[in-house]
């Protein structure tokens, strides 16, 4: 997790987070005496129950030193629990809908957020959602391999149709190819993927999605690309989680595009890192 804090004239303001022996956060703005504000901007990478709970202290805390008449605007590139955006089955928790009761106690302008996994996210937290096709915009290099002769836009499940179409209008793209997860109806389990084309000789196969976690889905549709003769597999995801490592694409995803909504310990050679923030 972090989260940094800055002023109307971009200046940094300190933050530094302990746990107390009980467990509990704690939060101490630094240099805060030199600096005046009208407006902050807090940006919370959050990846953990702690992280939430740090950000309610820095915007509690940032509230006590400025007053209420500074507005505060909040961005947190990748919303947690975006992806449990429904009761799955009886006796689960509705956990998007208690995030967005936590996020509504913070007295802040505005929240920000990168790619929403779906609306219900968008609609529970009224954040403000970046478009994926925003993002991509943003990348030069991913705007020329996508807009490039031989390439070819791979849409990976029926959830990504709307993302897909959005990128291929803003980038004028017309080239693409819808791709069918099909499930095991008893479990819901993902049992293969379907590929609905022929022959992908000579073509460039960009997959675009909101997140990668632990690349299941397009290790799947890799395969099929390759098999259908793909001379390179690109992946685009606004959120990489990565939980299974990078490994698990060798041989079938060339290269990897995704923004700085994760922190990355180290810089992967396959990863061409957008920076959005
Ligand atoms: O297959 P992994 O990477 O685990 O999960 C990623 C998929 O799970 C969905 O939420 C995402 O939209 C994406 O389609």
């Amino acid at each position: 997790m972090t989260i940094t804090v800055t002023n109307n004239q971009n200046d940094n303001i300190d933050i530094s987070v302990i746990s107390f022996s009980g467990g509990e956060r704690h939060v101490q703005l630094g240099n805060i005496d030199s600096l005046a504000a009208t407006s902050l901007n807090v940006t919370a990478r959050i990846n953990s129950a702690t992280g939430i709970m740090d950000l309610l202290l820095v915007v509690n805390a940032l509230r006590h030193r400025f007053g209420t008449e500074v507005a505060i605007d909040v961005t947190i590139p990748y919303l947690p629990y975006a992806r449990q955006d429904r009761v799955c089955a009886a006796g689960q928790a509705f956990s998007l809908e208690v995030f967005a009761a936590v996020l509504a106690t913070m007295p802040v302008r505005s929240i920000t957020t990168w790619d929403c996994h779906s609306t219900v996210g968008i609609e529970l937290t009224g954040a403000i959602n970046v478009m994926p096709e925003k993002i991509i915009a943003s990348s030069p290099a991913l705007v020329e391999v996508l807009t490039a002769d031989n390439s070819v836009l791979i849409c990976p499940d029926e959830g990504a149709k709307a993302r897909c179409e959005a990128i291929k209008t803003e980038l004028n793209i017309s080239d693409s190819v819808q791709c069918y997860k099909k499930r095991d109806p008893s479990t819901g389990k993902v049992l293969c993927t379907e590929v609905n084309i022929d022959s992908l000789a000579g073509k460039t196969a960009i997959i675009t999605d909101d997140i990668c976690d632990g690349g299941y889905t397009f290790i799947k549709i890799a395969e099929q690309l390759k098999a259908k003769g793909a001379d390179k597999v690109i992946l685009y995801v606004t959120h990489g989680i990565f939980s299974k490592g990078l490994d698990v694409f060798d041989g079938l995803i060339d290269e990897i595009y995704t923004t700085d909504s994760f922190e990355r310990e180290a810089t992967d050679p396959r990863i061409n890192q957008i920076k959005f923030a």
